[in-house]
């Protein structure tokens, strides 16, 4: 028989619980936005890794990036998606063993570099593009569920759906942060289904020989498409670590990763070109609409973009936190969900994703390269962690007043390149380029004239 001192102390603990799971999302944060996470935490397994990695990169945006690859023709664009994705995906395994290796998210790694104020720029420079994938995945889940609902309804009402969208993610990320594996694990296979499905449609109504046979009039150069890849891989640069840092051993955090990155990326990308060549449309709404799917659709989008930006809006406040560690971190994201929807409901915002791709890999691909360089050749994977935590002068990677001045110049050249060499050179392609001339560059000014000790 249960006696009322049982069913008083049975409530207290249930209290306990449920306040303290409240309360340890911002706490968590905090201490893992600073903080080495010790040995005993690293245990994410390859599988749960991809399945990160699936669900990151299964997103709207994700479709709207296939679609324009539909430029290349079918065949080459389908090659493309498979080698050229592994090609930009083999920097971001490399930057993710620093996270495995030194146990600390990206941004915080970047102090080994830039030094530790150097490396504001950066963190403020991810938080930022991490607002505006957070607001493109928003944007495009609002207005796709609006035209499945306005073609089964009537009603229409985008910003609505936008703002919705916002305060889900927002909720879910600030409260239900631990059962994100648990998300994952659930919309692993369902997401992998739907889209298999949805492209199973649209090759049985278009012909599989005349979707093959597609090539358009001028195709458009290997190079761009190389770029278009590169800005999706390389603009997870940035966080990589925040995740791999809990990887259980070095395969989990590589293979799992790089599995997990190409099913999504390759996946997600052919669906939407062959919906672009289908439907001479790279906007996916329209496929979801003619092919009729309704709900099942609608499932798709809302999964997909839930569990990409809880990632977005998580890596950003880690961001954030890096750069203000005494602001309260609960602040930083309810203050970076607000930011996202409050940029989503901007009008036709889509419209500059292209552009957007080109801002963000002009900014990490000579980032990611430096970051590259420095951490496998001159530092020859040697990084005293505790000391990239120290804010003083008295760190060892505090260089001068706090700031690498050579690494952050030769990384602001690089943007530069990246952002010319289109208008020099248009059919070479930026990332490349941009990659082997910085790491070249950085590499080589580093090693002619050593630091005075
Ligand atoms: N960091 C990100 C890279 C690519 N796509 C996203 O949604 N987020």
């Amino acid at each position: 028989m249960g006696s009322n001192a049982g069913d008083r102390q049975k409530k207290r603990q249930i209290w306990r619980f449920t306040t303290e799971r409240i309360r340890r999302v911002p706490m968590k944060l905090e201490r893992e936005g600073i903080q080495i996470i010790p040995e005993s935490e690293q245990k994410t397994g390859l599988w749960d890794m991809a399945f990160v990695w699936f669900c990151a990169n299964v997103a709207v945006p994700r479709l709207l990036m296939g679609g324009s690859m539909a430029g290349l023709g079918f065949a080459r664009a389908a090659a493309m998606l498979l080698w050229g994705n592994v090609l930009v995906i083999l920097p971001l395994l490399a930057l993710g063993v620093i996270g495995y290796k030194v146990r600390i998210p990206t941004m915080a790694a970047a102090r080994m570099t830039f030094g530790i104020k150097g490396s504001y720029v950066p963190a403020i420079a991810n938080a930022v593009q991490l607002i505006g994938w957070g607001a493109s995945v928003t944007v495009v889940c609002g207005s796709s569920i609006d035209a499945v609902v306005s073609a089964m309804t009537g009603y229409s009402n985008i910003t609505l759906w936008i703002i919705l969208t916002g305060i889900v993610q927002l909720l879910i990320t600030a409260y239900g942060f631990r059962s994100i594996t648990w998300l994952q694990r659930v919309s692993v296979p369902l997401l992998a289904l739907l889209s298999i499905y949805a492209a199973y449609l649209m090759i049985k109504n278009y012909g599989w020989s005349n979707l093959t046979a597609f090539r358009p009039e001028s195709p458009m150069p290997i190079m761009l498409g190389i770029d278009v890849l590169a800005a999706n891989a390389f603009a997870w640069g940035p966080m990589v670590c925040d995740y791999t840092r809990y990887a259980k051993n070095k395969s989990s955090s590589s293979v799992g990763t790089l599995i997990g990155s190409l099913a999504g990326a390759a996946g997600f990308m052919f669906v939407g070109m062959i919906s672009s060549i289908v439907t001479g449309d790279p906007n996916p709404s329209s496929m979801l609409v003619s092919l009729g799917l309704g709900v099942p659709a609608l499932l798709i989008i809302i999964l997909s973009s839930v569990t990409t930006n809880v990632m977005n809006l998580y890596s950003s406040a880690i961001s954030f936190v890096n750069v203000f560690p005494k602001i309260e971190p609960w602040k930083i994201i309810v203050g970076g969900g607000v930011a996202i929807t409050g940029v989503a409901v901007i009008p036709n915002l889509i419209g500059h994703f292209i552009q957007f791709l080109t801002i963000v890999g002009s900014i990490f691909v000579p980032l990611i390269a430096i970051l590259l360089v420095d951490y496998f050749l001159l530092k020859k994977q040697q990084v005293d962690a505790e000391q990239l935590l120290v804010d003083n002068a008295s760190s060892s990677y505090w260089y001068k007043n706090g700031f690498n001045i050579r690494a952050i110049v030769i990384w602001l050249v690089g943007v530069a390149i990246f952002n010319i060499l289109p208008h020099v050179a248009p059919t070479i392609g930026a990332t490349v380029p941009t990659f082997l001339l910085i790491a070249v560059v950085y590499f080589a000014v580093e090693k002619l004239s050593p630091r005075k000790a």
